[in-house]
């Protein structure tokens, strides 16, 4: 048995989460005039909205993207004619540069169309905030018009379905040789858990929406040509288009891969121009990077480390950004992303998870596996701390399972025929201080007593 148990001074677990809580750090002085700082020039920031995500870089600063850019530039080429182009899925993890790419090619093709006095219109829906065919297409009608013009008003309700397609048409014809459609995050339409089934009924609202465009151009009810992207981080999102829609839009896939450690390095370099000179010391682009390199290679969360990071230097009165502000952006985003998991859950779940992971606090991790026997002995103590009630040892594993736990910790069986004979194991498989740290920021648990007597209590409830 380990007999190290951690060190600390604190009583409960509230005062574990505040002791080694999101390290940010001393808050600056109050000011007398709370105002004045709309006079004062941001002393770390230059130019923030560089590191905001709907910033789209000069081409120069799309970092290690050539031959995405040029595939869907071919795929987008026919509509500086005023022709159709070809059906098209982006796919890759987030934040491996699908919009910005697919965004930024479709606004040359633009530029370069109204060179030649060919007018393409140009639509890119966040289907995440639409949630539904009727609302997609609103959308996509309000961004093409042009009311003066065209005379035609999108109501926001009232109509059918059908008829804001027919005043999507009548819009296209008469403002536009081609139009560009970019449907972002077109799986969000429907959600998969939604819809109850591995297979997508035609009527989802993303094929009902894609089989309509698409039929529009095969059924020539516009003269306009039409381009129709969609853009999905479910990389199999493909395998689930119904085989209508699949005759209609005949999408081919472009695949994003993710960045790596170096790539996402130049990507934050070139926005090194949202600080001002010399106020990021040296480790902060790498280590951000490493940070998020981890994290399967994803711009969007290096860039927001960097946000974060200068933010917390900021507004604690640092002068310049650190490596333990890169680390403090990335401890916040680690709770604040554990916080979502758990957030929600009962109180008998988030007591059974914090048992697991006091057990391998006070081991030191070393030892990472624990019998579910040896975790619903602690759950029963902390339990019993805060008053609660305290279930079986089948009730409790049978809670984690039930709850979608499953990210934070694994469970297995196994019958190695040692005298523990056929056990169920669990192990953490993220940070446990991490855990303790969220489920003690706030939560019922933040009065668990958590002093070196009770963590002593949890080590001798190995049952090794
Ligand atoms: N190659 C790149 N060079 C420069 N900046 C990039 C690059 N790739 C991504 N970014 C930046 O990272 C952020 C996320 O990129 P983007 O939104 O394109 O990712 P995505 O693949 O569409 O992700 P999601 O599917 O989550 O929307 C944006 O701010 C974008 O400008």
């Amino acid at each position: 048995m380990t007999d190290s148990v951690s060190e600390g001074e604190f009583n409960t677990l509230g005062d574990y989460a505040d002791e080694h809580g999101v390290a940010t750090p001393q808050q600056r002085p109050e000011r007398d005039d709370p105002l004045s700082v709309l006079d004062e020039e941001d002393p770390i920031f230059r130019d923030e909205s560089i590191l905001r995500i709907e910033h789209i870089p000069d081409a120069g600063k799309i970092v290690g993207r050539n031959r995405q850019i040029e595939a869907i530039a071919q795929r987008m080429k026919p509509a500086q004619q005023g022709n159709s182009g070809k059906g098209t899925i982006v796919l890759g993890k987030s934040g491996s540069g699908k919009t910005l790419v697919t965004r930024y090619v479709s606004r040359e093709v633009q530029g370069r169309a109204a060179d030649n006095d060919v007018r393409v219109g140009r639509a890119v829906v966040d289907c995440r905030q639409r949630r539904s065919e009727t609302q997609a297409v609103i959308d996509i009608a309000n961004q093409l018009n042009d009311p003066q013009a065209t005379d035609i008003s999108i109501p926001l309700k009232g109509i059918a379905t059908g008829d804001y397609y027919d005043r999507l048409w009548r819009i296209v014809d008469e403002l536009y040789d081609a139009i560009i459609i970019i449907l972002d995050e077109l799986d969000r339409l429907s959600p998969q858990e939604e819809m109850g089934s591995a297979t997508r009924h035609q009527d989802a609202d993303d094929s009902q929406l894609l089989y309509e465009l698409s039929r529009a151009g095969e059924m020539e009810n516009i003269d306009a040509g039409l381009t129709i992207f969609g853009i999905s981080n479910d990389l199999k999102y493909g395998d689930r288009l119904d085989t209508r829609v699949e005759s209609s839009f005949a999408p081919e896939e472009e695949v994003f891969p993710s960045y790596d450690a170096n790539q996402l390095r130049d990507i934050l370099e070139k926005r090194r121009d949202a600080f001002h000179d010399d106020v990021l010391t040296d480790d902060v682009i790498p280590l951000a990077s490493a940070f998020s390199a981890q994290d399967h290679g994803d711009a969007r969360r290096a860039i927001d480390f960097l946000r974060l990071a200068g933010e917390i230097a900021r507004d604690t009165g640092a002068d310049q950004v650190t490596e333990n502000h890169v680390r403090a952006a990335n401890d916040d985003t680690d709770v604040s992303r554990i916080q979502d998991l758990i957030d929600g859950t009962p109180t008998q779940v988030q007591i059974a998870l914090t048992a697991l992971a006091a057990l391998s606090e006070v081991t030191n991790d070393n030892v990472t596996e624990f019998k579910a026997g040896e975790v619903h002995s602690v759950y029963k103590l902390f339990a019993n701390d805060i008053d609660a009630e305290a279930h079986t040892q089948r009730y409790v594993t049978d809670l984690l399972r039930e709850y979608d736990t499953m990210k934070l910790l694994s469970m297995e069986r196994t019958g190695d025929g040692y005298a523990s004979g056929n056990a169920l194991w669990l192990e953490l498989l993220d940070d446990p201080s991490l855990i303790l740290r969220s489920v003690g920021a706030e939560s019922r648990l933040r009065e668990l007593r958590f002093d070196a007597e009770m963590r002593q209590a949890v080590l001798q409830r190995l049952s090794r």
